[in-house]
């Protein structure tokens, strides 16, 4: 039988769709126990029972498993743990998770980031990491997952024109993404961020390097993670956090801190992008064309009523997206098509010269 103690796993995140999954679940494991997996690393996975934080590794028939449905173990996941009798812990079974936060590389491949997460608190610092584009990116990479996007601008105290870049995108985004600016040095985001942070909530922190991650993790979870300066010229920060983990809040939340990401698009499907930029979809109904860009089409409800940078990005976006479910052999045909109008372009050039 698993030896379930709610109270403790709650402290990490346990809540009762997981439990629910444990009735019909085979945990033929001998002094199996539930535990949450903090962090990966290539040779081992950190995880937390509950009680005490150790270090496993995942039996065969668990990383079988996964390889089968193409997936790989994230921090937030749940997983069966059990120790054998030289005192090493192997996990041998992952819990459907409830939700799944992944990207794309710029290579179109998808990588995990966290699973079974409540809230995705989107770091941006108010001084030259502010940038609404790529808030909006990640607010599509939160709502594919169906996670909750909440945006935390940081460094108030010392950032560039901070309420007028406040108003900008709170005009911007709707009312659907709360929005704060805070200083995460005073001492006041855990109040300010209190109704995210109730018992059993799993919440994770996205953000470029030096935005203010860790150094919001540690106000959130009186944890102490290193945190790093960042470049004076460009706000740039220096990658000082290198893996995902996760963390407890003394309120009885779990913090998922991460390391800044590159190159990165969300894993959404045009249907997911449609919905975070539903305000757009929404006028678009009223435009006199059908196929509207609301560019410079006459009759366009859009133009004038949302910011027109916002509209860039959400076509943006949508290309990307259509660039990525291509077929490898649409891609191939497609890069082989480029590759015909540039030799194309260069003989044009080299016939003028010429001539
Ligand atoms: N003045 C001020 N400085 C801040 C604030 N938040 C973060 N910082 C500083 O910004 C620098 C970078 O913060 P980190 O917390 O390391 O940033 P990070 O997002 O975790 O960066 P990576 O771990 O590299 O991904 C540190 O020197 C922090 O002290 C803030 O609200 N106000
Ligand atoms: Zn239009």
């Amino acid at each position: 039988m698993l030896d379930i103690n709610f109270e403790s796993l709650r402290l990490i995140g346990l809540n009762h769709s997981i439990t629910s999954q444990l009735t019909t679940f085979d945990h033929a494991v001998p002094g199996g126990r539930l535990a949450r997996v903090c962090e990966v690393q290539r040779d081992w996975i950190g995880v937390h029972d509950g009680a005490t934080a150790l270090n496993a590794r995942p039996l065969n028939r668990l990383l079988r498993a996964l390889a089968a449905e193409d997936a790989a173990l994230a921090v937030g996941d749940w997983v069966l743990l059990s120790t054998d009798g030289d005192d090493v812990h192997w996990l041998s079974a992952r819990l459907t998770p409830l939700n799944h936060l992944a990207r794309r590389t710029s290579e179109g491949r998808r990588q995990s980031l966290a699973s079974n997460v409540d809230t995705a608190l989107l770091v941006m610092g108010l001084d030259h990491d502010f940038n609404l584009r790529r808030l909006e990116r990640y607010i599509a990479l939160a709502d594919a997952a169906g996670v909750a996007p909440v945006a935390v601008l940081t460094k108030a105290d010392i950032g560039i024109d901070v309420e007028a870049r406040m108003a900008q995108l709170r005009r911007r985004l709707g009312p659907q993404v709360p929005a704060f600016a805070l200083n995460t040095l005073d001492g006041d985001s855990a109040r300010v961020l209190a109704p995210w942070l109730g018992m059993g909530q799993t919440l994770i922190l996205l953000g470029t390097s030096g935005a203010g991650k860790s150094t919001l993790t540690n106000a959130l979870a009186n944890s102490a993670q290193a945190t790093g300066g960042v470049r004076a010229d460009d706000s740039r920060g220096r990658h000082t956090t290198t893996a995902r983990s996760l963390h407890r809040c003394p309120g009885g939340a779990c913090i998922i801190d991460t390391p800044g990401l590159r190159g990165w698009q969300p894993d959404a499907g045009e249907d997911a992008l449609a919905a975070t930029f539903d305000d757009i979809a929404a006028l678009a109904r009223q435009c006199q064309f059908r196929d509207c860009r609301h560019q410079a089409e006459p009759g366009c409800a859009v133009r004038g009523a949302v910011d027109p940078d916002r509209i860039l990005n959400y076509h943006k976006l949508l290309r990307e997206v259509r660039r990525t479910e291509q077929t490898p052999l649409e891609r191939i045909a497609d890069r082989a098509k480029w590759k015909v109008l540039v030799r194309q372009a260069q003989s044009r050039g080299r016939q003028n010269r010429g001539g």
